[in-house]
């Protein structure tokens, strides 16, 4: 059986030790497409050593920076073809800003295993702690499952965020590359879904599709540079649902709602109106 609720869910996946070097923070940076403008000083403190900071996404890639495996869904209690995977949702919260280098240890467990009837929604929480045990980040993660419902399990809820009935604050518009998938697989998502154009065509997209987490990241950037002066340090949590997909060399076109001291945002592809990111949230510090 794929999907094992009594198993799954509350499995503890166990704790990972990692390490990361301001190499990989550039990288990362890099392949969500900072320092476009080298010139500009901003940019640089994205891409360059001197004056780094780090993004808070870089939080959803530094454990596993390093792996050039293709990911696996194989859980206790979850055995799932990886060509039926989507990634669903993600949400960090940084509980101080991330060192440009460091060493941590994270924890992973299933908290919930949702039949949505069509499909499957597997949610994990991973909590980070550096060396002397104090914490660095939560994440929370769910990825969709096509065809892997009907298993017995609870619906779940929908966690759907309500955008104010006026005009957006702010609209940015972020190119991607034609090689934007390409470039941040590298940063430890190797699902060929993201290179392989037979891979994607026999997972039913026409061609290989940006990774929501490259996405999630430029959005999370675009946002910090537009309406925080890109101080990185005034990023607290970050959450978004993948609403649709986003194809490499699109333009996103990012709506954000001032609603107290939150940030409401919506995503799209500017090229075929389709929804990349909803339900998002940005919560300053
Ligand atoms: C362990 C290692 C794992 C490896 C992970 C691999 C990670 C990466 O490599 C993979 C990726 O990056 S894939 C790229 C990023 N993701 C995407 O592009 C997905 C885009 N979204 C879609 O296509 C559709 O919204 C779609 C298909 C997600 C849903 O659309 P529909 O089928 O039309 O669903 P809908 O009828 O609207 O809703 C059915 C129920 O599901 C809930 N739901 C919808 N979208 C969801 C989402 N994105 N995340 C979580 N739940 C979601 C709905 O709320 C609904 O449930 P309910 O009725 O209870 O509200």
């Amino acid at each position: 059986m794929p999907i094992d609720p009594e198993l799954a869910i509350g499995a503890d996946l166990g704790e990972q030790t990692f390490a990361w070097t301001s190499s990989d923070v550039l990288l990362y940076h890099l392949a969500l497409g900072a320092g476009a403008n080298p010139t500009d000083p901003a940019e640089l403190r994205y891409a360059y050593e001197r004056d780094l900071r780090v993004l808070p996404t870089f939080a959803t890639v530094a454990q596993n920076l390093h792996t050039v495996d293709a990911p696996s869904v194989k859980m206790p209690g979850i055995d799932i073809d990886l060509a039926q995977v989507v990634h669903g949702t993600q949400a960090i919260s940084v509980h101080r800003p991330i060192p440009v280098e460091g060493k941590a240890v994270a924890r992973t467990r299933i908290v919930d295993v949702q039949d949505k009837g069509k499909a499957a929604v597997i949610l994990n929480e991973t909590t980070v702690r550096d060396a002397d045990g104090s914490p660095l980040w939560t994440a929370q993660s769910s990825i969709f499952a096509r065809g892997e419902g009907g298993f017995g399990g609870g619906r779940g809820s929908s966690d759907k965020v309500e955008l104010p009935d006026r005009e957006p604050d702010v609209t940015i518009d972020t190119p991607t590359l034609p090689q934007q998938a390409l470039l941040y697989r590298l940063c430890g998502d190797r699902n060929p879904l993201h290179a392989d154009p037979e891979f994607a065509r026999a997972a039913g997209f026409d061609v290989p599709i940006l990774h929501g987490l490259c996405t999630y990241g430029i959005v999370a950037k675009a946002v910090t540079d537009a309406l925080l002066d890109g101080d990185v340090t005034r990023v607290k949590a970050f959450s978004a649902r993948f609403a649709g997909v986003v194809l490499p060399g699109e333009t996103l076109r990012t709506q954000v709602w001032r609603d107290g001291a939150r940030l409401l945002i919506r995503t799209s592809s500017v090229e075929r109106g389709a929804p990349a990111l909803s339900d998002a949230v940005l919560t300053p510090a």
